[in-house]
């Protein structure tokens, strides 16, 4: 009888691994009916906006998503690449290069990439991997800091799925790694190459994206992760707290947000008569809208108009090696006890497909 059969595992016995990095997610493409589609998923969750239901309906329906959809779509153009939107594609590449790094580290797990809002979903990614016969999970959220709008709701979106399923796999999620010192080394070398290239900058402004201040209140530690990452890569650079500062982005709404606010801030060190800075977004992984629009684009402007001479945008750690290699540091440790290597449950296609990301993962340099 099948459910007597017993199962192809036991303790000791190798069991097939997959991570799966979750991004934030992004629309199909850069319109407005597709800017609508992803934005009403987004802005429903509870984690995201906590107004009561019946006022943040009409809200989000009436005012926000006939507004906003037409305005995003026509910034989302101004990003799009040739391959599509630049958070999925750098994701994507992403989850592909650190099943490398993981393999040339003697860990034979699958990587794949999965978006909390739009696609690839979380439920289809999941299935999928159902599907495949794997039943250790590891969940790597793209957030180094942890807020409940983010790295929450994607705990949530895993435990909802599970919920329709009979045998749920081992399941593991991390956190937060917004002091992990190989991520803050990883960020740190990505801004020396950057001063090395073009010289350093009066004042570095670490830009995070922001959150109703009213969540700070309510408990949500992810101001305070920001402040910490910002503290040791300051440590790393050497920087005293005079050539630096902290500030949050992406405000939506009339209500506070976590301050300062970044293009405010930048306006004002201009008219102080600062007239060169470098803006860095410790807080993503990877570009996005909120980083080549927002701040490469408007913040760049607002600065130059209020009077600044040099702009440079930083970006962010995407498939630079020692990003990687943060992000196998990171995974490694949340593997410990789960031994992981080539076995004889994998398919012909995905040993090949593990043999691929390792030669693209060794060619940019995972074996340094
Ligand atoms: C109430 C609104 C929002 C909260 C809270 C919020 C938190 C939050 N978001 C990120 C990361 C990203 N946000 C991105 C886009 C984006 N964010 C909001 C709103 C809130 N975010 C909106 C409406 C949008 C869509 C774009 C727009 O219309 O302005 C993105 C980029 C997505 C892309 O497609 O490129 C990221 C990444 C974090 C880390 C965070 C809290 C810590
Ligand atoms: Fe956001
Ligand atoms: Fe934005």
């Amino acid at each position: 009888m099948a459910f007597l059969k017993e199962p192809d595992y036991s303790h000791g016995k190798l069991v097939k691994t997959a991570v799966v990095l979750i991004n934030l997610g992004t629309p199909d493409a850069p319109t407005p009916s597709a800017v609508k589609r992803y934005l009403k998923q987004f802005l429903w969750d509870q984690r995201v906006v906590e107004i009561p239901r019946a006022i943040w309906w009409m809200i989000l329906h009436l005012i926000i998503l006939p507004f906003r959809s037409k305005k995003s779509a026509e910034k989302y153009a101004t990003i799009w690449t040739n391959e599509g939107s630049p958070l999925l594609v750098h994701t994507r590449k992403q989850a592909m290069l650190l099943k490398g790094y993981l393999g040339e580290r003697g860990h034979e797990v699958n990587v794949v990439h999965a978006m909390r809002y739009g696609s690839p979903s979380i439920p289809d990614v999941l299935n999928q991997l159902k599907t495949e016969g794997y039943d250790r999970i590891l969940i790597l959220p793209a957030y180094p800091q942890y807020s409940a709008t983010t790295t929450a709701s994607n705990f949530d979106a895993v435990a909802q799925h599970y919920q329709q399923t009979r045998n749920v796999p081992e399941l593991r999620f991390i956190k937060h790694y917004h002091d992990h010192p190989s991520y803050i080394l990883a960020l740190k070398n990505k801004i020396l190459q950057s001063w090395e290239q073009n010289g350093k900058p009066e004042k570095l402004v670490m830009s995070f994206h922001g959150l109703p201040k009213a969540f700070l209140m309510r408990g949500d530690p992810y101001h305070c992760e920001c402040y910490k990452t910002a503290r040791l890569l300051a440590e790393q650079l050497g920087l005293s707290k005079e050539d630096y500062v902290v500030t949050f982005q992406s405000r939506l709404g009339r209500a506070e947000w976590l301050q300062p606010y970044t293009e405010p801030t930048v306006q004002a060190l201009a008219k102080q008569g600062v007239k060169r800075i470098d803006v860095v977004c410790p807080g993503f992984l990877a570009d996005c809208l909120e980083t080549l629009e927002e701040i490469a684009m408007e913040v760049r402007q607002a600065f130059l108009t209020a009077g600044g001479q040099s702009f440079h945008y930083i970006p962010c750690l995407n498939e630079s090696p020692d990003g990687l290699r943060a992000l196998a540091e990171i995974t490694e440790q949340h593997l410990i006890g789960w031994p992981t290597m080539m076995t004889n449950s994998m398919k012909e296609e995905e040993k090949q497909q593990a043999l691929i990301s390792r030669a693209e993962a060794k060619r940019l340099g995972a074996a340094q």
